[in-house]
């Protein structure tokens, strides 16, 4: 497995395994690496010749009351499992490799940020955007891995992919979760034990939202209420957001009609987690 932490070292990585015709996949992730980030690794491996997996926390994807300088880390123990995974190049730079001081070039969408988490992390998808054309341009891969668990993420890299015209294929690999329901995030390690016995509530959630809509519920905001009035049944829980959304647009809709999206971010003591499903009306 190489190791590479330059972006002329990435680049020439890349293309020196193109030129023996050999394909690439790519998983980009922001570290402290779990369950979830494997499962992209595990997707993308069989799919090419080589597996590169970045690690970067990119500043530019954090508002300035977030988390940017807790975000955990433990760079040795992603290597290991990396290297368990089958990965072949790791591209891990630091930020004044990705961003000079002269950087001013930003990748921005007109519509999908406007919902969901763009209404609370008004920078945040900004940021994706513009470090994710940046990591293509870099790793230059075939086929790229993003989890579902950042549903709107997905469907940001999606329409970036089309409207910019990268030859690059987008995968979206399933939410993994913990035995109990809460999905993996790197955040969780932010959770008291008290706090993630909380957490539970958004899965818990979403399958009362699944069990209303299958009993015939059809309005949003009854739906939303009653989602509301569980998850703040638990202690040190504060709701961002609960929504119901058409799942390619991401437009709010009031009553569920045909597959919707659902989707929610619970702040938990320090962690803003989130979570998402398609609810399907029988
Ligand atoms: N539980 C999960 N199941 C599947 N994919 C996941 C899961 N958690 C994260 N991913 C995916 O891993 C990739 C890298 O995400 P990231 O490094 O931000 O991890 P994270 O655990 O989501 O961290 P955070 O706590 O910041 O949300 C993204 O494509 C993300 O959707
Ligand atoms: C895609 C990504 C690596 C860009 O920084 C990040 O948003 C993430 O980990 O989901
Ligand atoms: N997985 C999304 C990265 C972030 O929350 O910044």
């Amino acid at each position: 497995m190489d190791i590479l932490k330059t972006k002329a070292d990435m680049q020439a990585w890349s293309a020196a395994k193109k030129k023996q015709g050999k394909t690439i996949s790519f998983v980009p992730t922001m570290g402290y690496l779990h369950k979830g980030h494997v499962s992209l690794l595990e997707i993308g491996k069989p799919l090419s010749d080589e597996l590169v997996l970045s690690i970067f926390v990119n500043p530019t994807q954090f508002g300035p009351n977030e988390d940017l300088n807790a975000y955990p880390s433990n760079i040795q123990n992603d290597l290991d499992l990396a290297q368990q995974a089958g990965v072949t190049g790791v591209f891990l730079p630091d930020k004044n490799e990705m961003y000079g001081p002269d950087y001013q070039t930003h990748v921005s969408l007109d519509h999908l940020p406007q919902y969901l988490c763009g209404r609370s992390r008004p920078v945040h998808f900004g940021g994706v955007a513009t470090v994710v054309t940046k990591l293509f341009n870099i790793v230059m891969p075939d086929v790229a891995v993003f989890g579902k668990k950042d549903f709107q993420q997905l469907a940001i890299i999606r329409q970036m992919v089309k409207d910019l015209d990268f030859n690059i294929r987008i995968i979206g690999g399933e939410i993994i979760r913990e035995e109990d329901g809460l999905a993996m995030s790197s955040r969780n390690a932010y959770l008291t034990s008290e706090q993630r016995a909380s957490a539970v509530c958004l899965s818990q959630a979403i399958r009362l939202l699944k069990q209303k809509v299958a009993q015939g519920v059809r309005s949003v905001p009854d739906l939303v209420r009653e989602a509301q009035a569980f998850i703040l049944s638990f202690d040190h829980t504060r709701v961002d957001y609960i929504e119901l959304c058409h799942p390619q647009t991401l437009e709010p809709v009031e009553t569920v009609q045909a597959e919707t999206l659902v989707a929610m971010a619970v702040q938990v003591g320090k962690s803003r987690l989130i979570d998402n499903a398609l609810i399907e009306p029988a």
